[in-house]
Order: structure tokens, then C-alpha cells, then sequence
């Protein structure tokens, strides 16, 4: 299994070297050469299985020779033992043929989890294999940043800096980051929002110089492996309700479009999958894309759903590369045109060719709210404004087609956004109770401006030698 990168300039690497590459040396993401497939009969066969048996089934293709089957399976395991669910991604009946998909139970109580773990493990038996010591650097809205750090902390060959936007992630989205002792993890408030924050990001990986000197490594969903383990969840809860036999659909909130595109691998390994629908809240430039076209900046505004407040949406690159036909240079074109214009235009074909695939909605601040009331009142759950926005959109979604079953990803748990949870409900959702002493906790977060050479220097200096 070989991997290219979207802009086609990159050199071809294996599954190992593009998990520990992170971001491809033209600026472009790693996808697979060819997308495995499972036929509907290896399908079936994943009924009744665990999690994990799932896992690795769907995972093993896609990693080559990089890990034995011994290996990856021992990673998978020990991802998920510490779980909050024996399901790990239960699934809870909203409606008649509406049904929710919980991701959130996970050591930081978001999906991030089901794949940050994963590599987590996988980055350990590469790093030992290679004797090799990297530095990450994250970008977050809020929930990859704790994910990477309870993954990564403590190990002797990792140092971790996540860069997230100051003052406008939750409080505890926010602690999650600031309060582990770890001396490997760094928290650095970012003058800025989530955009600046991975556009940051992506300038230290295409320094080449900073990059090869401090190790560089990835754990957003630029790096492939991430968007891998996030296919596995699309299998076990289309199994639960009936494929191959019965198709689905699925609502995803949507951000950096990582969850998403994990739906459409999963659809082109031949999961019977109709609809993707890309939820966004106000901050819409995907809908409004979908819809008409036109990716155009308008400027990030912050919402009640922080980690969805994104409009360079990484991932939507990978989209745009298989609806173009692959073609890197038409995607270097477009990719440099919102650099340099702030947006760009998609053809007649690939916005047809989307279309095929992915639809799309919008939901506002206060239907967010009303639907985190109401889906209380009517179903007894409890749901994060991110999951609100998708609940939303997939009512909407049901309405244009209600004959086929309809899975809404439940991306964060409740209690990470007691605020809105609270204007919307009455009620503060309270945190499990190995979390309970977090606002007691002291923080340690460094404040870093916008400017690559100071974030450069900070991590130079920091970083363990
Ligand atoms: C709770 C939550 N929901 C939805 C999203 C959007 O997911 P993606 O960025 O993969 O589109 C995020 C951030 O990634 C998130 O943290
Ligand atoms: N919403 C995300 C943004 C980063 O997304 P990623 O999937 O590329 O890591 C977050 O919570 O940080």
C-alpha cells in the first residue's frame, strides 16, 4: 500500500513513513493509491464482532507491511481498553429511523479518541523500531489538542505543543490542555483563531530546515492514519442497523472535514452508504460550497460549537482530489488560490461529482439551541452543541428522504460544554469522576502570538534535546 500526496509532488511513501510525515514536503495531504475494498460477504462477516475485531479488519489493508498483524491488533486493544463503553461507539434511537452514534466515550470525552489512541500506540512500536524521537505539533478548535495530549504524555520520545486559539475554546476544552504535569506536553494560547492556528502549523511543516531539525510530526488529520481509525466506526454502526443488506446515511458535524472523509473511504471500500451529510453551524463556507460552488472566506465567527469554527477546512483538500480525478496540479491551483484570494471556484464536474456524494446544512446559534432542548424533552439525551448542529441537519436530511435509516455522530460528550448545555437545558452536565477536580487543577499554558518565527523559536527551545 502506497500513499501520494493530493498536490502530486511529493515523494510515494508507505503507511509507516506517511504516519510519522504528517503534512507532504508540497504542502498536500497523503491519501492511499488505491482504496481497499471489502466485498459485501467480509461485510456481513463484521456482525457480531467487537470493536476492535472490526478495527482491525478494516484498518489492516491500508497499513501494509508497516505493522504485523500482532502488532496492530496489540495497538487496538490497548487503544480501546480504557473506554467508557464495552460497545466503545454505542448507537441510541432518536426517532424511528433516526439514530445516534456516540463517540464520546473516550478518555477526553470526544471522538478524537477512537483514532488519537490508535496512533498513539502506533507511533510507539514505529519510534522504538526506529529509534527515533519527534516532536508534534498540534493545531486545535478544542478537542484534538486534549486527545493528542492524553495520548502522547509521559513518553520519553515525544515532546507535544498544541497551539489552539486563546479565548475561544471551552473552559474545559481548555483545562484538558492546561493541566496535565507531563514535562513532554506544551499548551500555547494562540493569538488568533483555529485557521491561524493550522496555518501556523503548516508553515513549520513546509520549513523544511525546522522541520527536519526538530523531527516534526503531525497527529492533526493531515496525517492519514488519524482519518483511518475514524473509518471503522462508519462500519460497525451500518452493520448494527443492517448493511450490506440496507443502505444508510449519516449527518457529521463538520470542521477540518477529517470525520466526513473517513464516511466517504468507508463508502468506497464498499459500505453501502447513500447520503454523507456535512453538518456546519454558522460558520457554513462548506454548505455554502456544497450548495453553490463558490469556497469563500467570509471570516471565522466564534459559535456555541467551537471546534466546528473553521473555514480552511484541511480535509476538504482530500475531497476535492478525488473529485477531480486525482489530479494534483488542478488541486495545487485551487489550493493556491485561497491562499492568495481567500477562495476559489470548484468546476461544473467535481461540484457534480461532490454532489454525488456528500449534501449538506446549516444550522444557526439559537436552533442549536432549541435542539439541544428539545432532543432532551423528546429522547431523554443529553447533547453537545456540535452534535445539536448535526441532530438538526439530519432532521432536515430525514425530511427530503425518510426511507433510509439516518446515523447522527455524537462528536463530544455533554459536559465539555456545560454553558450552552445549561442556557439550552437547565441543566450543567456534570464531568465522569476521574475528571471531577479539573477546575481545581493548576494550568500551565504559554500565550505565543501569531508568527512563525517565534513559534519556531518557542519549540526549538523547549523541545526536549
Ligand atoms: C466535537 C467536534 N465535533 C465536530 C468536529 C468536526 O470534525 P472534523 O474536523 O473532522 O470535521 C470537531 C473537530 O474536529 C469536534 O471536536
Ligand atoms: N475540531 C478540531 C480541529 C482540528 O481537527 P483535526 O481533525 O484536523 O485534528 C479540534 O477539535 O481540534
Amino acid at each position: 500500500m502506497r500513499y501520494v500526496s493530493t498536490r502530486g509532488q511529493a515523494p510515494v511513501l508507505s503507511f509507516g513513513e506517511a504516519m510519522l510525515t504528517g503534512l507532504a514536503r508540497d504542502g498536500g495531504l497523503y491519501v492511499p493509491e488505491t482504496i481497499p475494498t471489502l466485498t459485501a460477504a467480509e461485510i456481513a462477516d463484521l456482525a457480531g464482532l467487537s470493536y476492535e475485531e472490526v478495527a482491525f479488519r478494516v484498518m489492516k489493508p491500508f497499513t501494509g507491511d508497516t505493522f504485523t498483524d500482532e502488532e496492530l491488533q496489540g495497538a487496538i486493544e490497548r487503544a480501546y481498553a480504557g473506554f467508557g463503553h464495552p460497545a466503545r461507539a454505542p448507537l441510541v434511537q432518536l426517532a424511528p429511523n433516526h439514530f445516534l452514534l456516540e463517540l464520546f466515550h473516550g478518555p477526553t470525552l470526544a471522538f478524537k479518541d477512537f483514532a488519537m489512541q490508535v496512533i498513539g500506540q502506533l507511533f510507539q512500536i514505529e519510534l522504538a523500531k526506529q529509534g527515533r524521537k519527534v516532536t508534534i505539533v498540534g493545531a486545535t478548535s478544542g478537542d484534538t489538542g486534549s486527545a493528542a495530549i492524553e495520548a502522547f504524555r509521559g513518553l520519553d520520545n515525544v515532546d507535544v505543543f498544541i497551539l489552539f486559539p486563546h479565548g475561544r475554546v471551552s473552559e474545559v476544552q481548555r483545562r484538558q490542555m492546561t493541566t496535565p504535569i507531563e514535562e513532554n506536553v506544551h499548551a500555547l494560547a494562540l493569538d488568533g483563531d483555529f485557521d491561524d492556528c493550522q496555518a501556523r502549523l503548516k508553515d513549520m511543516f513546509n520549513d523544511f530546515a525546522f522541520r527536519d531539525e526538530v523531527g516534526l510530526a503531525g497527529v492533526n488529520s493531515i496525517n492519514f492514519a488519524r482519518v483511518l481509525a475514524q473509518i471503522v466506526y462508519y462500519f460497525t454502526s451500518a452493520v448494527a442497523l443492517g448493511a450490506p443488506q440496507r443502505k444508510i446515511s449519516f449527518t457529521v458535524p463538520t470542521g477540518n472535514f477529517g470525520d466526513i472523509f473517513a464516511g466517504f473511504l468507508a463508502k468506497q471500500m464498499g459500505l453501502p452508504v447513500e447520503r454523507l451529510v456535512i453538518a456546519t453551524n454558522q460558520n457554513d463556507i462548506l454548505d455554502r460550497c456544497i450548495k453553490g460552488g463558490d469556497y469563500t472566506r467570509h471570516g471565522v465567527k466564534p459559535s456555541m460549537s467551537p471546534s466546528m469554527d473553521i473555514e480552511i477546512s484541511s480535509n476538504f483538500e482530500r475531497a476535492l482530489y478525488f473529485a477531480y480525478g486525482r489530479d494534483g496540479d488542478a488541486i495545487t491551483a485551487l489550493m493556491t488560490e485561497l491562499k492568495e484570494a481567500g477562495s476559489f471556484t470548484v468546476s461544473p464536474n467535481a461540484i457534480g461529482a461532490l454532489r454525488e456524494i456528500y449534501d449538506s446544512g446549516r444550522i444557526g446559534e439559537g436552533r442549536t439551541l432549541e435542539i439541544i432542548g428539545r432532543t432532551l424533552k423528546e429522547t431523554g439525551e443529553l447533547i453537545c452543541p456540535h452534535t445539536a448542529v448535526a441532530v438538526g441537519v439530519a432532521e432536515d436530511a430525514l425530511d427530503r428522504d425518510p426511507a433510509t435509516p439516518m446515523v447522527t455522530l455524537a462528536t463530544a460528550h455533554p459536559a465539555k460544554f456545560p454553558d450552552a448545555v445549561n442556557e439550552a437545558t437547565g441543566i450543567r452536565p456534570a464531568l465522569p469522576p476521574r475528571m471531577k477536580d479539573l477546575f481545581e487543577r493548576p494550568e500551565r499554558v504559554t500565550r505565543v502570538a501569531n508568527d512563525l518565527a517565534a513559534l519556531e523559536a518557542l519549540v526549538r527551545g523547549e523541545r526536549r534535546k
